[in-house]
């Protein structure tokens, strides 16, 4: 399979007449990009912790940061206008990630008061 080294995937070559197989070969490197996707969302979700408990030690005790919120989904909008993907549908996206973010604070502040363990750490 060829490798595209822009993006550091394999992308299995194009074709006019997709038979089965060249479906499947699609459909699997597919299922590789929503697992790698997915295993970047855990280690994105865990640094969002980190940012909460750092927010909650230096008094910030606000894990909804706004201004944050907004500048990161301007700047995966901007990532997404260089690429060739839609950027608004990218701009959704991370609204998406950025509120998982927001919950996975409010989720580990939670269990912290109830239990006083310490949160998980990346
Ligand atoms: C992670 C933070 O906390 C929240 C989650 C954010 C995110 O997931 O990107 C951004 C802003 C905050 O609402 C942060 O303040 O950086």
């Amino acid at each position: 399979m060829e490798r595209n080294h822009t993006k550091g995937v394999d992308v299995p070559p194009q074709t006019d007449d997709p038979t089965e197989t060249d479906l499947e070969q699609v459909r699997a490197s597919i299922a590789d990009i929503d697992r790698q996707i997915t295993e970047l969302l855990e280690t994105r979700t865990k640094l969002a912790k980190r940012a909460g408990e750092l927010k909650l030690q230096s008094d910030d005790h606000d894990f909804v940061d706004e201004a944050q919120s907004d500048r990161v989904v301007e700047r995966a909008r901007e990532y997404a206008v260089d690429r060739d993907v839609d950027e608004n549908v990218v701009s959704a996206a991370f609204r998406l990630f950025v509120h998982m973010g927001m919950t996975a604070e409010w989720r580990d502040r939670t269990a912290r008061e109830t239990t006083g363990d310490a949160p998980d750490r990346l």
